[in-house]
C-alpha cells in the first residue's frame, strides 16, 4: 500500500500478549501475535468468524479444507467445526457462541453442564467457573472481554495462547460501556436534552436511516449532530446492530476525510450517536438543492472529489473490503472548511447483514464488492461535473435518465463543455485538463464490468493529479488559493 493507505488505527492490543491464534474484526482484518494478515506467513493455528460467515485457519481461506482444530461462529448462529457445520455432531474440541448468547459445546448445548475443553464467556460476563476448566484456548465476548483458563477477565493479564473476537453487534450495544472504541464519549441522556434544546424542532437538521439528525451544542462549546433513534420495534434490531457496531469498531476509524463520531448515549431504549458537527451540510444539498457558490469553482468541485475519495479509500484499506459504504453525494458533507468527509460509512453494509439474517437469499443476490463502491463514486463524480441528480428526469415527462447515460456518451465523444454544470461555466484554459482528467476518472468508475473500473487508489492519484494542475494554473487567481484547504498526506 501506498503512503496515503498507512493512516494508523487503532488495534486491539494484541501487539502486547503471545496469541497463536487471531482474531478477526468486523474490519475483516485477521491479526495474529505475529501477523496482522492471515496469509500464509502467520503461523496461526486457530481462526475466527467474519461477518460474512466464512471461516478461515493458518492455512486456507476456507474452512472446509482448513486444517484448523477451532472454529468460530457466524452472524446467523450457526457454529461450524472443521468437519460439520453444525456444533452437535463436530468433532470440535473448541466452540463458539452464538448471537443469541447461548454457548455450546461439543457435548453439550449448556455451559454448565459440558464436559467441553475449551470455553466461551458468559453473557453476563462472569468468568466464574474459568479457573476450573482445562481451557487451552478461549472466545472472546461480543463485549471484546478475553478471558483463558488461567487468566482473568482481561487481555492484558491473561496468558491466553489463543483468542479470537466476535462481531455480535446487536450485543454489544448491550454491554457497550466500558468496551468502546478509545476516546469515545459516553454522555448522558440529560446532556443531550440540553443540547438539543430537548430534541426541538428547530434543532432537527435532517432524518436518515437511523433516525432524526440534531443539531446541538455541548456544554464545553462543541457543535455536534447528534443521531437519535426511531422508536418503532421494525426498527429495533437494526438500530442495536448498527449501534454497537459503531460504538465498539467504526469509533476507532479516524481520518481527516471522515465524518468522527465524537461519542454515545444509551439509556433505556434511546440510542443517541454524537458526530462532528459539519456546518456545511450535504454535498447532495449544494448540488441539487441550494445551488452554493462556493461550489461554482471546478477548483473547488475537483478538491471535494478528493477529499471524498480518500476517505473512502481509507476506509476501503481499514474498515474491511467486506464493509461496503453507502457512497452518494447525501454522505458526503462538508465541514466548516469547505473540507469534505464520508459520513455513514458501514451503515448500508450492516443492513445488509441485517438482512442476511432474516433472509440468507438477500445476500446472495445483492453482491456488493469494492468495484460497486468505485461505481458509486464515480456517479459522484459525474454529478459533480454536471450538477445533475444521480437520476434525471425525462425530459417532458420522458423516461427518466441515469447521469451516467447522461454524461458518459459526451464525454466519449470529446463533447466534455456539453454536459459540464453550466453554473460553474466552462473551465478556463488550463483548467480544462483538469476538469477533462476527472471526467475521464469518473466515466472510468462508471464501467459496465468492476474488472475494469480504477482501484481507490488510482482515483485518489488522478484526483490528487487534476487538482495540482488546477492550482498550478490558478496561482494568480485570486478565488480559490486561500478557500481550499488540502490535508497532508
Ligand atoms: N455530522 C453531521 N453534521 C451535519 N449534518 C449532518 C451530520 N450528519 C447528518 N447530517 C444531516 O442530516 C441528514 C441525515 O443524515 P443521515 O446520515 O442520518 O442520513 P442520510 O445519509 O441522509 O440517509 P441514510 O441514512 O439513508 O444514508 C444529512 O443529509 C445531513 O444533512
Amino acid at each position: 500500500m501506498d503512503s496515503e493507505s498507512v493512516e494508523s488505527i487503532e488495534m486491539w492490543n494484541y501487539g502486547s500478549f503471545d496469541a497463536f491464534s487471531f482474531s478477526l474484526a468486523v474490519d475483516n482484518e485477521i491479526r495474529s501475535g505475529t501477523s496482522s494478515n492471515l496469509g500464509a506467513s502467520s503461523p496461526l493455528h486457530s481462526f475466527a468468524s467474519l461477518l460474512d460467515i466464512a471461516i478461515r485457519s493458518r492455512t486456507s481461506s476456507n474452512w472446509e479444507t482448513s486444517s484448523a482444530n477451532s472454529y468460530a461462529f457466524g452472524l446467523d448462529n450457526a457454529i461450524r467445526s472443521r468437519t460439520s457445520s453444525n456444533l452437535e455432531t463436530s468433532s470440535a474440541y473448541s466452540f463458539a457462541f452464538g448471537v443469541d448468547t447461548a454457548i455450546r459445546s461439543r457435548t453439550s448445548s449448556n455451559w454448565e453442564t459440558s464436559s467441553t475443553h475449551s470455553f466461551a464467556f458468559e453473557e453476563d460476563r462472569t468468568p466464574s467457573n474459568l479457573g476450573s476448566f482445562r481451557v487451552p484456548s478461549f472466545s472472546s465476548g461480543v463485549d471484546y472481554v478475553i478471558r483463558s483458563s488461567s487468566g482473568g477477565t482481561d487481555s492484558e493479564t491473561s496468558p491466553v495462547h489463543s483468542f479470537a473476537f466476535a462481531a455480535g453487534a446487536s450485543q454489544m450495544a448491550a454491554n457497550v460501556t466500558g468496551h468502546v472504541a478509545k476516546g469515545l464519549q459516553l454522555f448522558s441522556r440529560e446532556e443531550l436534552v440540553a443540547a438539543t434544546n430537548n430534541f426541538s424542532l428547530h434543532n432537527k437538521i435532517g432524518v436518515g436511516s437511523f433516525g432524526v439528525v440534531y443539531g446541538g451544542l455541548l456544554v464545553d462549546g462543541r457543535e455536534v449532530a447528534i443521531k437519535r433513534n426511531e422508536t418503532s420495534p421494525k426498527m429495533k434490531e437494526f438500530q442495536e446492530i448498527v449501534f454497537g457496531y459503531l460504538v465498539t469498531f467504526l469509533g476507532r476509524l479516524h481520518h481527516e476525510q471522515l465524518v468522527g463520531l465524537v461519542g454515545f448515549c444509551e439509556e433505556e431504549d434511546e440510542k443517541l450517536l454524537v458526530y462532528e458537527y459539519m456546518k456545511n451540510g450535504s454535498l447532495y444539498d449544494h448540488l441539487h438543492h441550494k445551488g452554493s457558490v462556493e461550489l461554482n469553482s471546478w477548483k473547488m468541485r475537483i478538491k471535494i472529489a478528493l477529499d471524498a475519495s480518500r476517505g473512502i479509500k481509507y476506509l476501503h484499506y481499514y474498515a474491511g473490503t467486506n464493509i461496503y459504504r453507502d457512497i452518494k453525494s447525501s454522505n458526503i458533507l462538508l465541514d466548516d472548511t469547505w473540507t469534505a468527509r464520508v459520513s455513514d460509512f458501514g451503515l448500508s453494509s450492516l443492513m445488509k447483514a441485517v438482512g442476511t439474517i432474516i433472509d440468507p437469499e438477500y445476500y446472495g443476490q445483492y453482491v456488493m464488492t469494492a468495484k460497486s463502491e468505485v461505481y458509486a463514486f464515480g456517479v459522484v463524480l459525474l454529478e459533480l461535473l454536471t450538477g445533475k441528480r444521480h437520476i434525471l428526469c425525462g425530459e417532458d415527462g420522458g423516461t427518466p435518465l441515469s447521469v451516467v447515460e447522461f454524461a458518459v456518451p459526451p464525454i466519449l465523444d470529446g463533447d466534455l463543455a456539453k454536459i459540464l454544470d453550466p453554473r460553474v461555466g466552462a473551465p478556463h484554459v488550463n483548467e480544462a485538463k483538469a476538469v477533462e482528467l476527472m471526467a475521464f476518472t469518473a466515466i472510468h468508475c462508471v464501467n459496465l464490468e468492476g474488472k475494469d473500473r480504477p482501484s481507490l487508489a488510482e482515483i485518489v492519484v488522478n484526483l490528487k493529479r487534476a487538482l495540482a494542475i488546477i492550482c498550478d494554473s490558478s496561482t494568480h487567481d485570486s478565488i480559490s488559493n486561500h478557500t481550499i484547504f488540502d490535508v497532508s498526506e
